[in-house]
């Protein structure tokens, strides 16, 4: 299935007439060069074209009151003067003749796209879109925004086909605080913001836009905040959040449907955000929600005024949605201090509510809520500085790296007995080894008769490695017949050869993973029931669930909160998932992983599998493929013992890893 692109230019057709420094930024140049830049890049071809719509007044309804869609349904007849008027009952935003129009045609869009995802003509989508629509409240307009395009798509996916859960992300800087009251007590639609806040000196200046902003009532819980209250936030810090507090919950949650405020204005280069995240984040933002809700993912633009960054981060999160390989983000260090303690603060404030932060750590010592709001002279000063003052350094960064998609995407070596799995193409294994690759194999193993099944499983992997680092193939599939010897095969003899960094998932336990690399060639983690507490090296992480790889509650809170890190963090140019026999692991939770690693080194994973487990094969196969890994049904609440060992071992090893620090 594909992937719905909107956009109509209709909506370029509306512009701020009159002086006002605070709109100035909201031009319509936002959406001509983002659809100019989808379309040069061959990207909207690629896509499936979705007419806008405007939506109707009982749609608008769902949300907003009908004495505010009178009134604005006034503004076409209004002029320059009764607009200038009618803009001063609201905040930070403009009126147009041509706005209605455009603001039916914004909540109007993005329904198609609710339309699109819900009756299976596309997987996932974007809509490009304006005027905004996250500051908009039942009566009001505020912040460029008439209508809550978001708010209103939500209303309208429960009511319309029936969604019982909906997963709204806001990774806009500013805080949507129009959809959190419209859903505050609303325990069916979980909403995630974070933004800059500065310890409320940042527009809107809301004290309900902090951490301890949870929710109401039967909602407490399902409304969580994070305020970044420094700018310069980076990748690292937003990764974190993404990890530590926003995933967890995510899944726990289980949506049907996840839809974004896609706000481009946390981009490094943005004037509104003075942010230092580079485009490229988006491709894993969006990356990493897309196996909620079996991949039904409706994004819907928000803010962005940098032209420049708007328009990569747009090609980033499009080119993701379609299921092009990721790219490598570099150098990632954890996340800042202040990060650190925004993110244990809203996880400290929602552990009473969710189990997968049932272990999290108390709120830091130094108090970050709200500190009074500095004098109205000192705020004043800060605004009258000039625009182009505060943003003069100019930020610069490097234009995104292509994200070429390899001829085969997934590629199976397996006995010539076993049949290959549909969409997988099969290497020839039997072929006969080049002399030279022969003679490799003597002295690499020393010995006189190369065993036959060593040789064969050498080379199996071998081929198929050579050709994922060749960037031939995308991932892989290898099914041999001693699945620990393989490992050790690629571990000891493969990595040096050909790649650089191995990041090994073993899931299960088995008998002598006694191999720990201490160079950081190779990162093993395992996750298993075996307890193994002592640390051999900072690259061999155990982690041990009490009732084994087929606890899914245990293993996801695992995967998102040890692995994803560790793995953003590592850097891998080669991932090799082992699958031991007899793990247990549950298929979904099997393809959940499988989905998630491909955000790790281009998307250059290798399965390794043992012959008798073929019968998973089929699923492995549609989890490389990219096909959405099915939600994780009911998952129980995670052993307590386990939660706590996984908060211990993130504690122990976060002098090495600072992604996986969680406390300040
Ligand atoms: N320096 C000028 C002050 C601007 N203050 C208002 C900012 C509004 C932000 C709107 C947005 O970006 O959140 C949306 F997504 F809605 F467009
Ligand atoms: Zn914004």
């Amino acid at each position: 299935m594909g992937t719905a692109l909107l956009y109509d230019e209709e909506m370029t057709k509306y512009k701020l007439l009159w002086v006002d420094p605070a709109c100035k930024i909201e031009v319509p140049e936002r959406l001509i060069v983002s659809y100019e830049a989808l379309v040069r890049s061959g990207l909207s071809d690629r896509c499936i074209s979705i007419p806008a719509r405007e939506a109707s007044d009982s749609e608008i309804l769902l949300v907003h009151s009908e004495l505010y869609l009178e009134a604005v349904k006034k503004t076409p007849y209004m002029t320059l003067e009764d607009l200038k008027e009618f803009t001063l009952q609201f905040g930070d935003v403009y009126f147009h003749p041509n706005i209605y129009h455009c603001a039916k045609l914004a909540s109007g869009s993005a329904l198609q796209l609710v339309d699109s995802v819900m009756t299976g003509k596309v997987r996932n989508g974007i809509a490009l879109v304006r005027p905004p629509g996250h500051h908009s409240m039942h009566g009001a307009a505020n912040g460029f925004c008439v209508f809550n395009n978001v708010a209103i798509a939500a209303r309208y996916a429960k009511q319309k086909y029936g969604v019982k859960r909906v997963l709204i992300v806001d990774w806009d800087i500013h805080h949507g605080q129009g959809v959190q009251y419209c859903f505050e007590d609303d325990p069916s639609v979980l909403y995630f913001s974070w933004h800059r806040y500065e310890h409320q000196n940042f527009w809107p200046n809301l004290r309900e836009s902090d951490y301890d902003s949870v929710g109401k009532e039967s909602g407490a819980g399902f409304n969580i905040n994070v305020p970044w209250n420094n700018v310069g936030m980076e990748n690292s810090d937003y990764l974190s959040v993404f990890c530590h507090v926003l995933l967890p919950v995510a899944y726990e949650f289980c949506p049907d449907l996840v839809l974004v405020c896609a706000g481009f204005d946390s981009a490094i280069g943005d004037p509104e955000g003075e942010m230092c995240a580079t485009p490229d984040i988006f491709a894993h933002l969006t990356h990493l929600l897309m196996n909620l809700a079996g991949g039904k993912l409706c994004a819907v633009l928000e803010g962005g005024y940098n032209l420049t960054s708007l328009a990569q981060s747009v090609c980033q999160t499009v080119q993701t949605l379609l299921g092009d390989p990721l790219p490598q983000l570099a150098n990632l260090r954890g996340p800042c201090k202040s990060a650190v303690e925004s993110l244990q603060c809203a996880r400290s404030a929602h552990r009473r509510y969710w189990s997968f932060l049932k272990h999290a750590a108390d709120p830091p010592m130094t108090d970050i809520s709200t500190k009074h709001i500095k004098s109205a002279m000192e705020e004043e000063e800060k605004t009258e500085m000039a625009e182009e003052e505060r943003c003069t350094e100019g930020k610069v960064w490097p234009e995104p790296p292509e994200r070429l998609c390899p001829p085969v995407c997934s590629a199976s070596v397996l006995p010539d007995d076993v049949a290959c799995p549909d969409g997988l193409k099969r290497l020839s294994s039997s072929k006969d080894l080049e002399p030279l690759l022969v003679s490799k194999l003597k002295n690499r193993f020393r010995t006189a008769a190369v065993d036959g099944d060593r040789v064969t499983t050498f080379s199996r992997l071998y081929t198929l490695i050579e050709k994922l680092v060749a960037n031939e193939i995308r991932n892989g599939l290898v099914l041999v017949p001693d699945v620990a010897a393989a490992m050790m095969c690629v571990v000891q003899d493969l990595t040096s050869d050909l790649v650089k960094r191995v990041l090994v998932v073993c899931v299960g336990k088995e008998k002598e993973l006694d191999y720990v690399t201490t160079d950081g060639k190779v990162l093993v983690v395992q996750i298993s029931s075996e307890d193994r507490e002592e640390q051999r090296s900072k690259y061999y992480i155990p982690v041990c669930l009490k009732k084994g790889c087929s606890d899914t509650s245990g293993f996801i809170q695992a995967v998102l909160g040890l692995l994803l890190p560790l793995g953003y963090e590592y850097n891998p140019d080669l991932v090799l998932l082992v699958r031991m026999p007899g793990s247990g692991v549950v298929d979904s939770m099997w393809q959940q992983l499988i989905g998630l690693l491909q955000g790790f080194a281009k998307g250059h994973t290798l399965v390794l599998m043992q012959v008798n487990e073929k019968a998973c094969m089929g699923s492995t196969a549609s989890a490389l493929l990219g096909h959405p890994a099915p939600p994780l049904q009911d998952l129980q609440t995670p052993f307590p013992e386990d939660g706590d060992a996984l908060e211990r071992l993130r504690e122990r090893l976060q002098a090495d890893w600072k992604t996986l620090q969680t406390t300040s």
